[in-house]
């Protein structure tokens, strides 16, 4: 290490506290980046503020310095939008993990940035409330993560995003400045709306100090049905018939390539013995008679018209659970095959469309790869995985899915879909975010950065250059 770091290093320790600074060979590598695996991490120093203050001191002494920053919160980000590897400062939250001034009548609670997602959830449950945005990784995902991604997940068809769940914001801009946004307002049209400009920003435009986030009333008896089904247009009529006649809180599908790997490798239970190409899972609120009544017409409906070849509808909170594993451990699951992996939307009625042109390409292309689908099919967003063959290095797999990269990027914007649904655009689809944002969007983005980070030092180099 050359003198400069050095230095910079001691001023660093002085702007906030020594023991708040890491630089460390291990750390270094484990805050530098998130799930991604394509990058080398390559920061100057992990910087773990304990208070807003100490969050504003670290971005004047990067500004000072013309030195990136880079936030870091649960890591579990798949678009390495949280990964330093040119030099920069990891501010990493993991010290700001306070709720507090919860309060029942407006049903919001204040979190630091580096509370867990699973943290508020059971926060909001010992009040009896519920934070309703959930994903596999909420074990580990930090609350000003999911603000600075807009995290989406498995219930976004009933409840929305992260972004509908804020409402306040304390953020650090670029300059070093602290602003508060929309102090927990339900109502508030005076003007432009900052918040969200923060909300999905990616700590492109800074860094996110506090959130004010909104809480629900619990939801009650949730009951799940998985259905399988002979193709995806089975899929499709299968939700139009159950959201015409039922509030779902959930719509999921996932391929039987899917569900075979993750029960042949955990202890997950096959829920039916019938495989079938594809499978529907649905989630509602069982609380009357009649909906049951409802959900099993529909389901018997489904069998009928051929849509559903066979299905199983959970009877205790262990099924439901044994269900959601069904789809919930798909991720994790196939991660030891180095999948290539690609979070991609269409409007709900073109997915089997958008669906079958890509497989055909990939098929036609490259045969010896598995393709593994599965997603919030309720919402149009896909996530498609393809394992690596073991004939293949690494190297020459990813060669080749740089091909599929670009095919599934121009079919995305033949229908006119989105290259990044849920999980953003960091360094990984940055190169491609013309697929789906004009060059005039891409320019007024560019301008806004420029507004609330001058010098360009907040998550350089991340959504665009
Ligand atoms: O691993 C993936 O491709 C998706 C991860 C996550 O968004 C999910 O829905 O399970
Ligand atoms: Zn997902």
């Amino acid at each position: 290490m050359n003198h400069k770091p050095l230095k910079l290093i001691e001023d660093l320790e002085t702007a906030v506290a020594p023991a708040r600074v890491l630089t460390d060979s291990d750390s270094l590598q484990q805050y530098g980046r998130d799930w991604t695996r394509f990058h080398t991490p390559a920061p100057l120093a992990i910087v773990l503020p304990s208070s807003v203050e100490e969050v504003q001191a670290v971005v004047r002494f990067a500004r000072e310095n013309q030195i990136g920053l880079v936030p870091s919160g649960g890591r579990t980000g798949l678009s390495a939008s949280a990964v330093a590897t040119n030099g920069e400062i990891v501010v990493a939250f993991d010290r700001m993990k306070k709720i507090s001034n919860f309060n029942p009548i407006d049903r919001t609670v204040v979190c630091e940035p580096g509370v867990i997602t699973e943290q508020l959830q059971q926060f909001a449950e010992e009040k009896d409330l519920f934070y309703p945005v959930d994903f596999a990784s909420s074990g580990s995902s930090q609350i000003g993560g999911n603000i600075a991604t807009n995290a989406g997940g498995i219930k976004v068809i009933r409840y929305g995003m992260t972004r509908d769940w804020v409402v306040g914001l304390k953020v650090v801009t670029g300059t070093g400045e602290l602003l508060e946004l929309n102090g927990g307002l339900v109502k508030n049209n005076t003007g432009y709306d900052l918040r969200q400009l923060f909300i999905g920003g990616e700590g492109t435009l800074g860094f996110i100090v506090e959130a004010t986030m909104k809480l629900t009333r619990p939801p009650e008896n949730l009951t799940a049905l998985m259905l399988g089904a002979e193709d995806m247009n089975g899929v499709m009529s299968i939700l139009k018939a159950f959201q015409q006649k039922v509030d779902l809180t959930a719509f999921e599908f996932f391929s039987e390539q899917a569900l075979s790997r993750v029960v042949e490798h955990s202890q997950v239970q096959r829920p039916f013995d019938t495989p079938t190409p594809f499978y529907a899972l649905l989630e509602f609120e069982n609380t009357s008679e009649a909906i049951s009544d409802t959900v099993m017409e529909l389901f018997e409906h489904c069998m009928e018209q051929g849509w559903v070849l066979d299905g199983v509808m959970s009877q205790s909170i262990s099924q439901l659970q044994n269900l959601w594993a069904c789809r919930e451990f798909i991720s994790e699951t196939i991660t030891r095959w180095t999948p290539y992996k690609n979070d991609i939307s269409v409007v709900v009625s073109k997915v089997p469309e958008f669906l079958a042109e890509i497989d055909n390409v990939v098929n036609r292309e490259y045969p010896e790869f598995e393709i593994i689908w599965f997603g919030h099919i309720g919402d149009g967003n896909l996530h498609l995985n393809i394992l690596k063959p073991d004939s293949l290095s690494t190297e020459e797999f990813l060669q080749k899915c740089n091909h599929v990269s670009k095919w599934v990027f121009e079919i995305v914007q033949e229908y006119v879909g989105s290259i990044s649904a849920e999980h953003g655009v960091g360094l990984l689809k940055k190169d491609y975010l013309t697929y789906t944002r004009s060059e005039a969007e891409i320019d007024l983005m560019r301008g806004i950065k420029k507004v609330f980070d001058p010098d360009g030092i907040m998550n350089p180099g991340k959504i665009f250059d």
